[in-house]
Formats: structure tokens, C-alpha cells, sequence
């Protein structure tokens, strides 16, 4: 069986098992990434947030892919709340919508599940004297779920979800709220498979998106001996194989690349088969959990590998 091209959520709407991330997508250059990810290589799926401050160049590369003839009812555009908006849900919404040039998104994920101070002494990141980020006390991300779930009434969003859940915070807002995520998305790659997390999602209806399967920035899974091993024998590049670590566990993945070739090269789909996942499955075993995406937040987030003193 090959690897399909989009995975159902639980809303019964289809999302494309690739998509294009454009975090730290510089200006100047995402505007060109997104139309060409849509115009050439093929992509279905853009992935963005108001938090990365690109939106407004991912709404031009929108507009010139629908210049170019893309239909926006074909395309899945992903879009986040940022933190500071977690008491002004709609607001955030429509901040984002209005930069990408949209009127609806396909999913709205809350990015992370901690309020920051709205009115504190910046707009994304706000901070107390001694330098930490300013978190909003008298907010939960219950409450935020709570609003996110009334904009499924607006027609502004066709399906609402979460961003860097752990299972205790997924337990809590299953049991706490009304409609389940349509997707938690998280890090996720070999060196980080997040058993635990894919598990009870899968359990529970809720589609994993994966981020940062390259590893992130400068991509250094790409130079992963067992992982190059896997490429040769498929004759397929090495990012391949990274990314279909999780199609072939039956999860979304996306991957940031402002350089043409690359985008293109990302947006390949591969069956992998027993030999190779039990092989990619084990490097965190051999090697120890690595997490390359931790902000300074003053935060357990329950996560086993992301132990905090809070
Ligand atoms: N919800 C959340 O909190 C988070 C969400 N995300 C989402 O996931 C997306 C992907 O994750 P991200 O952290 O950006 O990292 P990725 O793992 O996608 O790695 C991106 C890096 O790899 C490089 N690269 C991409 N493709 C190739 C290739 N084929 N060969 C060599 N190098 C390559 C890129 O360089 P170049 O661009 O120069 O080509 C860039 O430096 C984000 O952009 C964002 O949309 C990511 C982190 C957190
Ligand atoms: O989506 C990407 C990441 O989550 C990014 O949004 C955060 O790392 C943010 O820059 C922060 O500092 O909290």
C-alpha cells in the first residue's frame, strides 16, 4: 500500500500529509516559498502562525498561487493563536486572517498552551523586570479552548486544535471541554518519536501534525549516519526519509525550506518498510531523546523528556 496523500480528521475534512512550515522564513523570502510550494512542488498545505511575523508575505504568496489559477477550496491553510491572545481569541483570529488575506483558515491551533499578558510591554513577548515572559494569571488555556470552540459557529475557521500538548494537558482539556482537537501539533522526529503523545492521540481522534523533522533550523537529522543509510537504500534524499518517518506512522508532517530545489524535494511521498521504521525507531534509544525547539517558558508542560523546575 503506497502512502496517501491526505489523512482524514476527525471533522471528516482531509489534510494533506505534507505541508510547508514557515517559521523563521525570513522576509523576502517566504512570499516566494509559499507560491512556489503551491505553483510548482505541488503543496496543498501551508503552515503558519501570527506569532512567526511573516504572515502578511505568506498571505502575498497565497495571492499570487491564486493568481496563478489555485483554488482556494483546494489548498489547507494552518494558522495559530499566538499566546498574548489567549483572553482575545476572535481578535488574534482575525489579526491573522487579515495578514494572510483569507476569510477562513482550515485548522486554528491554540500554538501553545500558556496565556501571556495582553497588556503587558510587548505584543508577542512580554516580560517581568527579572527578564521571564509575563504570563497571564488570571487566564487558562481551558478558557482559551472554550472561546477557540465558539469560532467553529463563525465560519472563520473550519476545524480548531492544539499545539505542544502533552497527554496530562490533553487529559485535561478532553475532560474539561466539548470538541475534541482535530490536531495536536508537536515535535516529532526520531530523536523525539513521542510514543506516549501519538499514542493517546490516535486513541482519542485527534490527528498528530509533526514539526521540526529536520530538527530544525540548519536541519542536523539530515547528517544522521542510520538515517543516510535508510536514503541509499530507497536512492531518495535523506529528508525524505525523515519525513516519512511520519506519514508512515499514519501522522502530518511539515517542513520549512525557503530554497526552491529543496521544497520541491520535500514534497515526496515513500512507503518505508518494517526494517526501516524499527531502524528509525531505535536512534533515540541509541542515542537519547533530543528536543530542539524549547522556549523559555516558566512552564511544565508534562512532557517525560522536558523537565522543568517551575
Ligand atoms: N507549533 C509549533 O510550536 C512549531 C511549529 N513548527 C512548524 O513546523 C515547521 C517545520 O519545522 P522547523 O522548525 O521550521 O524545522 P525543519 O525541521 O523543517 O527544518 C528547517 C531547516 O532545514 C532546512 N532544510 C529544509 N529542507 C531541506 C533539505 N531538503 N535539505 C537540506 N536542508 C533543508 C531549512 O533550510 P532552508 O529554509 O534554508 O532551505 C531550515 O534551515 C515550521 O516552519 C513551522 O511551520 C515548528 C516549530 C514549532
Ligand atoms: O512555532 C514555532 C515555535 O513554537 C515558536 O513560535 C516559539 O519557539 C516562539 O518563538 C517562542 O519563543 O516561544
Amino acid at each position: 500500500m503506497s502512502v496517501p496523500t491526505t489523512f482524514k480528521l476527525n471533522t471528516g475534512a482531509e489534510i494533506p500529509s505534507i505541508g510547508l512550515g514557515t517559521w523563521q522564513s525570513a522576509p523576502g523570502e517566504v512570499q516566494a516559498a509559499v507560491s512556489h510550494a503551491l505553483l510548482k512542488g505541488g503543496y496543498k498545505h501551508i503552515d503558519a502562525a501570527y506569532c512567526y511575523g511573516n504572515e502578511y508575505e505568506v498571505g502575498a504568496g497565497l495571492a499570487e498561487a491564486f493568481k496563478g489559477g489555485v483554488k482556494r477550496e483546494d489548498i489547507f491553510v494552518t494558522t495559530k493563536l499566538w499566546s498574548t491572545y489567549h483572553s482575545r481569541v476572535e481578535l488574534g483570529l482575525d489579526k491573522s486572517l487579515k495578514s494572510l488575506g483569507l476569510d477562513y483558515v482550515d485548522l486554528f491551533l491554540m500554538h501553545w498552551p500558556v496565556p501571556l499578558n495582553p497588556n503587558g510591554n510587548h505584543d508577542k513577548f512580554p516580560k517581568l523586570a527579572d527578564g521571564s515572559r509575563d504570563l497571564q494569571t488570571d487566564w487558562t488555556y481551558i478558557k482559551t479552548y472554550k472561546e477557540m470552540e465558539k469560532l467553529l459557529f463563525t465560519g472563520k475557521v473550519k476545524a480548531i486544535g492544539v499545539s505542544n500538548f502533552s497527554v496530562p494537558f490533553l487529559k485535561s482539556l478532553l475532560s474539561q471541554t466539548t470538541i475534541v482537537p482535530a490536531v495536536n501539533q508537536i515535535e516529532n522526529h526520531p530523536f523525539l518519536p513521542q510514543h506516549d503523545v501519538v499514542d493517546f492521540c490516535e486513541e482519542n481522534g485527534i490527528t498528530i501534525t509533526a514539526y521540526s523533522p529536520l530538527g530544525s533550523a540548519g536541519g542536523p537529522l539530515l547528517g544522521e549516519e542510520s538515517v543516510i543509510k535508510i536514503a541509499k537504500k530507497h536512492n531518495v534524499a535523506v529528508g525524505t526519509v525523515l519525513l516519512n518517518y511520519h506519514t508512515n506512522r499514519g501522522n502530518v508532517v511539515l517542513a520549512k525550506s525557503v530554497t526552491p530545489t529543496r521544497i520541491e524535494e520535500n514534497n515526496e511521498l515513500l512507503k518505508l518498510d518494517n526494517e526501516d521504521m524499527k531502524a528509525l525507531n531505535n536512534i533515540h534509544k541509541e542515542n537519547g531523546t533530543k528536543r530542539f525547539v524549547t522556549p523559555p517558558w516558566p512552564v511544565n508542560f508534562g512532557f517525560p523528556d522536558w523537565k522543568q523546575d517551575v
